[in-house]
């Protein structure tokens, strides 16, 4: 089986960046979401940073038009159903995943693959609720994907072989590297990443540093391109404490234990750059620690 169609589920920070690396490579995408809103917001975000790629001469202005030419949207989920390949990048809630997989397989093409771009549930789990689960994987591209090189392939217990080098040649595709990852929670990255930003926090809420000092602390300290409360408010901070939800739930260990301090930011709100205000304050001109 080729893949050419690509189904992308929610159009929020990685659905848009999926869309933008699958249309470059030449395959044709239908990205979905509950609002119009979020569709078209996608769309321009798209534009500006396929934009940005041409003004980089890093691909050419026809190379854009094309890309932008393969990528169409729809508000219907149904619609999903013809395409080859389907990557869910909706909220990371299980049961938003789980309704997504049930309402979309009456529709679906008996070859579809159907892959999550989940952060951290088990993709064994996911696949069990299918009508596929030898077809079904985890397919974790990280942020911002044109940008990072690498995708998490994690298969199922039940993901079948064929599946796996099928994904591993899209992947390729894509000019990008693949890691297969075991199916525990959180897989490699997040295993390892979110656990660190959970302690920036904690540094934060226990008064060791301030976001600016523990920002510039790791920058200049351990060379990491943003700091951690930087990098928690770039992935969203929603996301982070759901990551950590799943590695306390599923590793039932107090380690993973969120801290108190991010739990208040998402109850507020405060969900980081995508809701305007997070660790930083991005309303003005410049970023501002709240803290
Ligand atoms: C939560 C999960 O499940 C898994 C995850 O994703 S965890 C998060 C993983 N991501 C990270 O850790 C990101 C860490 N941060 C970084 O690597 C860098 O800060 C960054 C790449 C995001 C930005 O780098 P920077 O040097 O500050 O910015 P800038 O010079 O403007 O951009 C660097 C390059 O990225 C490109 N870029 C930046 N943001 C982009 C975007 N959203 N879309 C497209 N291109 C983008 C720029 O065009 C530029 O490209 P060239 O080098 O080819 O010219
Ligand atoms: N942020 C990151 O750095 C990374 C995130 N991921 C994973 O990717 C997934 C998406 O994350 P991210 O893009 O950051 O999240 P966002 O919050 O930016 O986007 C999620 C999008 O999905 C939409 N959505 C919610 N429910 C549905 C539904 N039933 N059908 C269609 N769309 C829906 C949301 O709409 P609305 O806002 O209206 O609810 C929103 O537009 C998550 O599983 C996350 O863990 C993976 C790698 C990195």
């Amino acid at each position: 089986m080729t893949i050419q169609s690509v189904g992308v589920i929610g159009a929020g920070q990685m659905g848009n960046g999926i869309a933008h690396v699958f249309a470059l490579a030449g395959y044709d995408v239908l990205l979905t979401d509950v609002s119009q809103d979020a569709l078209d917001k996608a769309l321009s975000l798209i534009d500006r940073n396929l934009e940005r790629q041409v003004s980089r001469e890093k691909i050419s202005a026809e190379d854009k038009k094309a890309a932008m030419g393969r990528i169409s949207t729809t508000l219907r989920l149904s619609d999903l159903g013809k395409t080859d390949l389907v990557i869910e990048a909706a909220t990371e809630r299980e049961t938003v995943k789980q309704a997504i997989f049930e309402d979309l397989q009456p529709h679906l093409k008996p070859e579809t693959i159907l892959t999550s771009n989940t952060s951290s549930i088990s993709i064994t789990r996911l696949a069990s609720r299918t009508d596929r689960p030898e077809k079904f994987m985890g397919f974790h591209f990280m942020n911002p994907v044109p940008v990072m090189q690498l995708v998490e392939l994690i298969r199922g217990i039940a993901t079948d072989q064929a599946t796996f080098e099928l994904l591993h040649e899209v992947v390729r595709k894509l000019g990008k590297t693949a890691a297969s990852a075991e199916d525990f929670p959180a897989f490699i990255v997040n295993r390892i990443l979110m656990p660190m930003i959970n302690e920036a926090v904690y540094t934060l809420y226990e008064g060791v540093g301030n976001v600016k000092s523990i920002d510039e602390s790791m920058k200049l300290g351990a060379n990491h391109p943003m700091g951690p409360l930087e990098l928690a408010d770039f992935i969203g901070l929603d996301t982070c404490l759901a990551i950590m939800n799943v590695l306390h739930d599923g590793l039932a260990d107090t380690k993973y234990r969120p801290c108190p301090l991010l739990t208040k930011y998402v109850e507020a709100g405060w969900l980081g750059r995508k809701t305007g205000r997070g660790f930083y304050d991005y309303r003005g001109e410049t970023p501002v620690p709240t803290r």
